[in-house]
């Protein structure tokens, strides 16, 4: 073990601590922010999500509410629901829990929720308002990111900075954070993909190695530049026996092996993942700013 940890429990907290601040200034001003959470279906680790989302607003003072419904809900009756808290003046911010089962279309759902209430910032709206770099909702985990880098004052102004992964949740607004013309970014960004030939000589030229690749231990520490700093954005439940639950928590990096090579890396979990709902906090204080204004 050479490369010194991110500790994104330790940034996760550091961002807490300001938005219950703003929180108790804005309940001065008689604004309440609450958030809605829908969850469809039983899926367990979606359940834990959940329940920490709904745990940390508590801490936080911000009011929220889960509103569950069975698998087999409806596409119609998803929608009068968003419908509903869309006109509904006490949640300022909604999140529908992903995935979705089958039935439903999550761009639907996505397209409905009003711009100024999503808080994961999944609206083409938003997405336009980041890549055009103008005031919006920025998804929570990428905004992470970048507030881990911030926080250990990792620079990203003019080196190479290499996303993994191009999902809309996590790889395009990544890549779209890191090269704007702006303090704190500043990157040359690129993005690697699954039909992205020999993605190892992209990947050992990146200084910033962002992993959202969606398979456990997908980095292997030869793709790594040495001195790198790498960000894992994975998040896998891998069976093991010999724990309490019955699994463990495995990043898309192979950690033992970069964290020989890089200069700093963060864990799994305790990394990436407290940041996504620390920053879920501050988009919802945001909305209900937005909205008061
Ligand atoms: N509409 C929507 N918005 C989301 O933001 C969203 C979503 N759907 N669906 C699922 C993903 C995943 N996600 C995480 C949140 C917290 C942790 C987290 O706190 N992780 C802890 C460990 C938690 C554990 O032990 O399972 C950690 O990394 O230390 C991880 C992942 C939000 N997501
Ligand atoms: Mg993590």
């Amino acid at each position: 073990m050479k490369a010194m940890l991110l500790n994104g429990k330790d940034v996760a907290k550091s961002v807490r601590e300001s938005v219950k601040h703003e929180v108790e200034a804005l309940k001065k001003e008689n604004i309440y922010p609450g958030l809605a959470v829908v969850l469809v279906g039983e899926d367990p680790a979606s359940k834990v999500y959940v329940r920490n989302k709904g745990r940390t607003c508590e801490k936080l003072g911000i009011f929220s509410e889960t509103i569950t419904l069975p698998k087999d809900v409806s596409q119609k009756e998803l929608n009068t629901i968003i419908d509903k808290l869309n006109h509904d003046p006490k949640f300022h911010g909604i999140l529908v829990q992903m995935p979705l089962p089958r039935q439903l279309d999550a761009s639907e759902i996505i397209h409905r929720i009003r711009p100024e209430k999503d808080v994961d910032g999944f609206h083409p709206e938003n997405v336009g308002r980041l890549i055009l770099d103008e005031e919006g909702f920025q998804p929570c985990t990428p905004a992470g990111i970048m507030e881990i880098l911030r926080y250990y004052k990792i620079s990203l102004e003019g080196k190479h900075a290499v996303v993994v992964g191009r999902s809309n949740i996590v790889g395009k607004p990544m890549l779209n954070m890191l090269y704007q013309k702006k303090k704190d970014a500043n990157a040359t960004a690129t993005i690697c993909h699954t039909r992205t030939q020999d993605m190892g000589a992209i990947t050992r030229t990146a200084d910033v190695l962002i992993v959202a690749a969606g398979v456990p231990e997908f980095v292997t520490g030869d793709m790594i530049k040495p001195g790198a700093v790498v960000i894992d954005v994975g998040m896998n439940r891998v069976d093991d026996p010999s724990t309490d639950k019955g699994y463990r928590l495995t990043g898309d990096v192979k950690f033992d092996e970069a964290s020989e090579i890089a200069s700093a890396i963060t864990p799994v979990p305790g990394g990436v993942g407290p940041m996504t709902i620390a920053m879920l906090m501050v988009n919802t204080v945001k909305a209900a700013k937005f909205q008061n204004r």
